[in-house]
């Protein structure tokens, strides 16, 4: 008898066993129907195997889906993704249908001339409609706009029988990128880069590398080139470019466009469900070369996949954190693993990982040390608050303001960088000192002036502004603490009346086309003052952007996890980047009460590597990452009793090891979300480990009821 292992998208670790039915012919990565209790659910084989009998009666697998199968190298790398994240292989498995599961587009309704007929009562308009449709197809209310005219004549046409409709189906047209389209010259650097990866590609085999590039050292142009060549060996070739954010991919797809003269796939989760089924569908065809997207595009079910880039490798948003985590360059490194492919992990401020691996020789190491052209990197200064204080009230310093006055009267931008969403932090009473929280979490709400609302970042929460304090009634007693990017550009607008300014967060910018619309107002000069959180910080060109100010360098440095330090050295380095990219020099000022700061002093004397070697002494000190290795455990509940409970299960149940410690259980800094209580348990471990060994061991001792969610977070990037 045949026997099926699926994969079905359950919170469970083993794949299901069906029987396969006399003349159905299966194998690895099929997608089927099977039952499961009253109900058919898709999965995917992951194995077909001959046994002789069994004792327990299989039910049987209903049917092979007609959608493709999934290469055998996708669920390779799902079931190996699984494994290592500790998460149920069948949802892993189902990340990688995602697009599938999406509408077909509609077909398309078209008009086209019916023979040679023409209108029994010919009118300007009428000939217009003709003139524009000549022998072409046409929606309808296109042609109405191209001939200048209005639905109603058009249809007038088609009743007549001049026109008829017709539909046509949308099958997804990516056309060919052509690899000679518009090639940049590259300078030396760029070119010794680019042919390392090409050669690497052409090749074949698993060759990962660091692209490691200062801030507008050209890295994409590089990269690009290598995306052609490659594409030039082998014209099957697909090549995946993952960014940490989807405000990122609008430039790029624009960039990859003009460069081969065809646009690629774009694959996110604000990308239409029917546009993502056709890439979908393309993708396993094989007629899409070129993906640009966010993590999740590293489950898209390539054939061929021979390049995978990682552009800002070092950025945190590459890791998910809710339901399957995952980090997603770890990812996609171990995809091209196991598709036998080049991965470049590329990054101006590459994370300490992935030096470490650059210096162990596990990563080739391409370096590109210098800004392309004439443009050099800007001169970085520290303004000691201590010495020149800003306003009560006010969050510009004197010698900041001085910078922007000049920037102004120079007829460039300035760009000031705050790492905060909204208007204030903070809001308590002056009258008892209550501050505003969300109910049923740990979290302060942080004030919007634009909507007037109080909001909870954490859970989306928000609510008017009131005129009561809640605690103490007193009125009109609120005040708002601290600045947010709209309260700076609130003092920008009183210092400056006549200078444009714009807002540039995740709350001004709601959607892609909004972002295109603000970085071409910057691009073009039509702003002078950009007020900015992490969203504009990185990745953008501005030419005309000359002055980056940071509000309050300080800001990251404080709270402190592991990766504080790392993490602060990378935005700053990646924001006054933005400055001075085209033919005038940039400047960039960083505000700062301690500008004595170890990692405040690197940036401003430009020097990484010194950086590097203090931070990773510290980390080697203290065997943590990337010296070794971290997991966490993190128990919910609305039930703080039964994550008590199972946190001391596992606390008694940790298996012996040696060279590992486990720290915990113990309350998580956000001890309550949405009602839930939560602890965490962390693990440490050496680099030679097998850490999760350890976790699954450790975690088949307790039983954890539904009441309970327990999530598994390896290499954990958030420690609340
Ligand atoms: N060889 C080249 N020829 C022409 N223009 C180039 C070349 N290399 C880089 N540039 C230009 O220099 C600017 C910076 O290049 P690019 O965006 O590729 O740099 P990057 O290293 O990826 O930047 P960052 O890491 O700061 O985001 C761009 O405007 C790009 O078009
Ligand atoms: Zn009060």
């Amino acid at each position: 008898m045949k026997v099926a292992s699926v994969l079905i998208p359950l919170p469970v670790q083993e794949a299901f066993d069906y029987e396969v039915g006399e003349g159905l012919d299966l194998a690895r990565g099929d997608q089927v129907a099977v039952p499961l209790g009253p109900r058919l659910m898709r999965g995917i084989v992951a194995e077909v195997r001959e046994t002789t009998g069994s004792n327990r009666r299989l039910k049987a697998v209903e049917a092979l889906l007609e959608d493709p199968r999934l290469p055998e190298r996708t669920v390779d790398f799902v079931e190996w993704a699984a494994r290592w994240t500790l998460s149920p292989p069948g949802e892993m498995a189902a990340t990688a249908l995602k697009g599938l599961r999406a509408p077909r587009p509609r077909p398309e309704r078209k008009l086209r001339r019916v023979g040679d007929r023409t209108p029994n009562r010919p009118t300007p308009g009428r000939t217009a409609v003709l003139e524009a449709i000549g022998e072409r197809a046409m929606p309808g209310p296109e042609l109405a706009r191209a001939a200048g005219v209005s639905s109603a004549v058009v249809k007038g046409l088609v009743d007549e029988g001049v026109l008829e409709a017709f539909e046509v189906e949308a099958l997804a047209a990516f056309d060919r990128p052509d690899p000679d389209h518009k090639p940049a010259t590259l300078n030396a650097d760029q070119a010794a880069a680019a042919e390392a990866l090409a050669a690497a590609t052409t090749v074949g085999g698993f060759k990962p590398f660091l692209l490691d590039g200062v801030t507008g050292s050209g890295k994409t142009e590089a990269y690009l080139e290598a995306v052609a060549r490659t594409l030039k060996a082998d014209p099957e070739a697909q090549v995946l470019i993952l960014l940490p954010e989807i405000a990122l991919t609008q430039a790029l797809i624009e960039r990859i466009t003009k460069r081969f003269g065809a646009a690629p796939a774009e694959w996110h989760s604000g990308v239409a469900p029917p546009r993502r089924r056709m890439a979908w569908e393309a993708v396993v065809a094989g007629r899409c070369n070129i993906v640009v997207g966010a993590r999740s595009a590293l489950f898209l079910p390539f054939p061929s996949l021979k390049l995978i880039i990682v552009d800002e490798e070092h950025d945190g948003s590459f890791k998910q954190e809710e339901g399957l985590v995952y980090h997603g360059r770890d990812l996609a490194v171990a995809r091209a693993r196991i598709e036998g492919s080049t991965v470049v992990l590329a990054s101006a401020t590459p994370s300490l990982e992935t030096l470490w691996n650059a210096h162990h020789g596990r990563y080739g190491w391409l370096k590109l040390a210098t800004r392309h052209g004439a443009s050099v990197l800007p001169e970085i200064s520290l303004l000691d608050l201590r010495q020149s204080p800003p306003d009560p009230q006010t969050w510009l310093s004197q010698p900041l303001r001085e910078a922007i006055g000049e920037t102004l009267l120079a007829g460039e931008q300035t760009l000031l960088f705050l790492n905060r969403r909204g208007y204030a932090p903070v809001v308590l009473c002056r009258a008892c000192g209550h501050r505003m929280t969300s109910p049923d979490t740990d979290s302060w709400l942080v004030e919007h002036r634009y909507t007037g609302r109080l909001v909870c970042h954490l859970t989306g929460f928000s609510m008017a502004r009131p005129k009561l304090c809640p605690s103490c009634g007193a009125e009109d007693s609120l005040v708002s603490v601290g600045p947010g990017v709209e309260r700076v550009e609130e003092e920008v607008r009183q210092l400056f009346p006549e200078a444009r300014t714009a807002v540039f967060s995740s709350d001004t910018i709601p959607d892609p086309k909004a972002m295109r619309a603000m970085i071409q107002r910057m691009t073009d000069g039509e702003i002078d003052i950009l007020v900015a959180t992490q969203a504009a910080a990185k990745g953008h060109n501005f030419p005309g952007l000359t002055l980056v100010g940071v509000v309050d360098a300080d800001l990251g440095l404080r709270g402190g996890d592991l990766r504080a330090a790392e993490r602060t050295f990378q935005l700053l380095t990646q924001a006054t980047g933005r400055a001075g990219r085209a033919d005038k020099p940039g400047r960039a000022l960083l505000q700062t009460w301690t500008p004595e700061h170890p990692v405040l002093m690197a940036l401003a004397a430009g020097d990484r590597d010194a950086f590097v070697e203090a931070e990773m002494a510290e980390r080697e000190a203290a065997s943590l990452p990337p010296h070794g290795r971290l997991a966490a455990l993190i128990l919910s509940s609305e039930d703080a009793n039964a994550v008590e409970r199972i946190a001391n299960d596992l606390a008694t149940a940790i298996p012996n090891a040696e060279r590992l410690e486990v720290y915990g259980p113990a309350d998580a800094p956000l001890g309550l979300i949405r009602g839930r209580r939560r602890k965490r348990l962390l693990v440490r471990a050496d680099r030679d480990v097998d850490l999760q060994g350890f976790l699954r061991s450790w975690l088949s001792r307790v039983k954890v009821p539904g009441s309970v969610r327990l999530t598994v977070d390896v290499d954990p990037y958030s420690f609340l």
